[in-house]
């Protein structure tokens, strides 16, 4: 469903992303991996539409997406998660997911001032898909607390629930785990799966914790400055030469 075509970034005489050939099958978790500033985020960012490749292409379900802009590639079904967690102070949990879903189910401006009866009954929507998705995983208890006053693990665990609420059928997560304890890794990587399964996703991860990646993916793809040197399954890639040489062999 997703596949890079050569996909390639330089930023000036810099190439942070070179000839990138990966693909995402239905229902795959798949893995990028690599020492810092190898083009992990970069190739993320021309995937999610942040960056125009300078060339090759993206292509997902056989379309070209390399030229849309990132709303449209929301719309077609990628969400994404950052590296920092961005969620909304001062905002309640449900309330963070509310203006994720308000990003899938634009609302006509003219019709949300106006507080009209379909702008009414589409909140109300909202908020009932909101709690049924928080349900789902876990946090509905949590919806009126306030985002940031929620434990670490949960706060990440909501910014995944939030890419959800746009309905994604690709969900690409950057460094999940940072900063997690091992128990809240390991509930990470449960977690993963889960909502693989419920809500019939294919998943991009970029991580740096080799648990979690090795635990949960069933493929992965290695770069180090922006080439990629290796792709296979966990236990192909873990007794790679190359990839111990530039990288597991450091960690
Ligand atoms: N907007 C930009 N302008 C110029 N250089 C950039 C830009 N974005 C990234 N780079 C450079 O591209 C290279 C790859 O960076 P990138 O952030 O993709 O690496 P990464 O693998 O995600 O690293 P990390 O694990 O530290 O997040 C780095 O040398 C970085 O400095």
């Amino acid at each position: 469903m997703l596949r890079t075509d050569n996909a390639t970034m330089r930023f000036g005489g810099l190439t942070a992303v070179s000839a990138l050939n990966m693909s995402v099958s239905d229902g795959e978790i798949v893995g990028l991996i690599g020492p810092n500033g190898a083009g992990k985020t970069t190739a993320f960012n021309m995937i999610t539409g942040v960056y125009k490749p300078t060339e090759g292409s993206v292509e997902y379900n056989g379309t070209d997406i390399s030229r849309l802009p990132p709303h449209k590639i929301t719309e077609i079904g990628l969400a994404r998660t950052f590296q920092n967690i961005r969620l909304f102070r001062g905002m309640n949990v449900l309330e963070n997911v509310l203006v994720a879903a308000n990003l899938r189910n634009r609302v006509n401006f003219f019709s949300s001032v106006l507080h009209l009866p379909v702008y009414r009954e589409r909140e109300r929507i909202a908020k009932e898909e909101a709690l049924e998705l928080l349900d789902s995983v876990g946090l509905a208890d949590l919806a009126y607390e306030a985002a940031t006053s929620l434990p670490y693990g949960k706060q990440r665990r909501l910014e995944i629930v939030r890419a959800l609420a746009t309905k994604p059928s690709l969900l690409l997560l950057d460094e999940p785990a940072a900063g997690m304890n091992p128990h809240e890794s390991r509930e990470l990587m449960e977690f993963i799966r889960a909502i693989r399964d419920r809500f019939s996703l294919s998943i991009l991860l970029i991580e740096h914790h080799m648990q979690v990646v090795m635990g949960v993916c069933d493929r992965m793809y290695v770069l180090e400055y922006g080439l990629t040197i290796a792709d296979g399954t966990p236990a192909e890639i873990r007794s790679n030469p190359r990839v111990i040489d530039a990288y597991l062999g450091v960690d």
